[in-house]
């Protein structure tokens, strides 16, 4: 349902509905992005079949944030086009304006979203049992419900020892989780066990390895015994109400970890924003290998994990093909938070998810960003409260709008904190978009981060092998050069134990 665009004249690119490579080698022919006219109220026409620079004028769906239109609907060239649609297919063209705004004003933009429909919603916060609680973020303080450790233990397996040796050391022993041993009286010594409690005038403990016990049961020190040593004594990491971890921490193992060992059995945690995933096209298959035009659905079961990574929880996967009822059902029926849709995103003959939010009225707050893959993606304010994302169809451009959109949103939806952007040395050089952000899977080695082949918007064979996505700025990275990375879930270690 794609027919290839034409550009033609000064500025002219014609790689706005190519896949990467094809638009890569374009680029080299393609003269430099004309200067943006600040002035220009209107951008220039576009060729008819440049709609992918294009939103859609259907119905109610308004542009809604001022910065978004000042972003983008001014610019001249081949970031600011507007024109109509794509040759008509079965259902004729659809109409469309020219809104994408930048990638990072993209992920400003819903990462604020997220932040004021989080604000709006004033969510109870809830208790959760440990065992629930991974991936969501502490609404409340994690304070110490006693010292720590809770009394002086031992160290390290071996003797307590009161005094200087040799001692007299008895035949009994101390272990972890036992009765207190008696107090022990200078020159006596009593085997113990890590963790176990240590007795009443003890000095210091020696190591088992550290020890020997003569004919007559007297026990020598092969190392000198400090005071103190090898005694953990109460309170050394926390005492009772120090405060550990802050609100907004995200639960980590390690998080759980610390919370039971200071005692909690429940922590009080932001709700996981609910989310519905929408997968549209009648072209998907949902088992066996693709045949008769037909293909596999790779993003029913690549999309809930990753999301439930990002802190939703994801409420149902539904397969709706390509049919506007349904969609638009589906849509106004729907009580999660988000709804995420794939595909249809384009003006396509089947492409449902514009003139829907249309007759919705709902608000585009991003209607097009200006990264490849996945520049059809899109974020509209459904109801208050209640947003849907966009994602293209393309598998790889939906893991563009799913880093791009939806990962911001959600963070903020769950209060999670942001991810310390990060840049390191890409190994290769690669090429850019003129205009666009790339978003490219790297593998990271010492050497640095390593472009993968197989990038093109409808092929996960690069992503699959990924640990991240370097983010190529317009016009490309030499070799050597520091990029920022997006890493993913499954290569950022932390959270990424939340797939299950
Ligand atoms: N005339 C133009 N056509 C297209 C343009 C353009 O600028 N002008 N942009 C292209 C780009 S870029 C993308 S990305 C896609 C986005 O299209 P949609 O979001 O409307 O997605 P569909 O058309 O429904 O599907 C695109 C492609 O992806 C396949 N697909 C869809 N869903 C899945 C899925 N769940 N699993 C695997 N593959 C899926 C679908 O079969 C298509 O091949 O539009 C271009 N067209
Ligand atoms: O080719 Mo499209 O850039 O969004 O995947």
């Amino acid at each position: 349902m794609t027919a290839r665009g034409v550009r033609t004249g000064p500025g002219a690119w014609q790689g706005d509905d190519l896949d990467v490579e094809e638009a890569l080698a374009l680029v080299k022919e393609a003269p430099g992005p004309p200067e943006e006219d600040p002035g220009a109220a209107e951008p220039e026409p576009a060729p008819p079949d440049q709609r992918h620079r294009t939103s859609h004028q259907h119905g109610a769906a308004t542009q809604h944030d001022p910065a978004t239109r000042g972003d983008s609907a001014t610019r001249r060239g081949p970031a600011g086009r507007r024109g109509p649609a794509g040759p008509p297919g079965p259902a004729g063209p659809q109409e469309s304006s020219h809104r994408a705004v930048s990638w990072p004003r993209a992920r400003a933009i819903a990462e604020e979203t997220g932040r004021s429909a989080a604000r709006a919603a004033h969510r109870a916060p809830l208790s959760v049992p440990l065992d629930a609680a991974l991936g969501l973020t502490l609404a409340a303080p994690l304070d110490a419900l006693s010292d720590l450790p809770s009394f002086d233990t031992s160290a390290m397996d071996g003797w307590a020892v009161s005094g200087p040796g040799p001692w007299k050391a008895g035949r009994d022993g101390v272990l972890a989780g036992h009765a207190a041993h008696r107090p022990l009286a200078d020159g006596e010594a009593v085997g113990i066990a890590t963790g176990a409690r240590i007795p009443d005038g003890t000095t210091g403990v020696l190591r088992g390895e550290h020890g020997r016990t003569d004919d007559r049961g007297r026990l020598h020190a092969l190392h000198a015994v400090v005071p103190g040593q090898d005694i953990r004594p109460r309170g050394q990491e926390c005492r009772s109400g120090d405060r550990l971890l802050m609100a907004g921490t995200l639960v980590t193992p390690a998080v759980l970890g610390l919370a039971a060992a200071a005692g909690y059995d429940t922590l009080t945690a932001v709700a996981r924003p609910r989310v519905e995933v929408l997968v549209l096209g009648d072209e998907l298959l949902t088992q066996g290998p693709p045949r008769d035009g037909l293909i596999r659905d790779a993003l029913g079961p690549m999309l809930p994990s990753w999301l439930r990574s990002m802190g939703a929880e994801v409420t149902a996967v539904r397969r709706l093909g390509d049919d506007a009822g349904a969609l638009h059902r589906a849509v106004t029926g729907s009580d999660a938070d988000v709804v995420v849709t794939t595909g249809g995103t384009a003006a396509g003959p089947v492409d449902h998810v514009h003139p829907t939010l249309g007759r919705i009225g709902a608000e585009l707050l991003v209607d097009g960003v200006e990264v490849r893959p996945g520049h059809p993606m899109l974020l509209a304010r459904l109801r208050e409260r209640q947003h849907l994302v966009g994602l293209p169809g393309n598998p790889l451009a939906a893991v563009s709008g799913l880093l791009t959109l939806a990962e911001p949103l959600l963070r903020s939806l769950a209060a999670r904190p942001a991810p310390e952007p990060y840049p390191l040395r890409l190994r290769d050089a690669v090429q850019g978009h003129p205009y666009d952000t790339r978003l490219v899977p790297v593998v990271l080695r010492d050497e640095g981060a390593v472009p993968l082949h197989y990038n093109g918007p409808a092929m996960l064979r690069g992503i699959a092998v990924a640990d991240a996505l370097a983010v190529v700025p317009p016009g490309g990275t030499r070799r050597g050069q520091e990029t920022e990375l997006l890493d993913l879930p499954w290569a950022a270690a932390g959270i990424g134990v939340c797939f299950t």
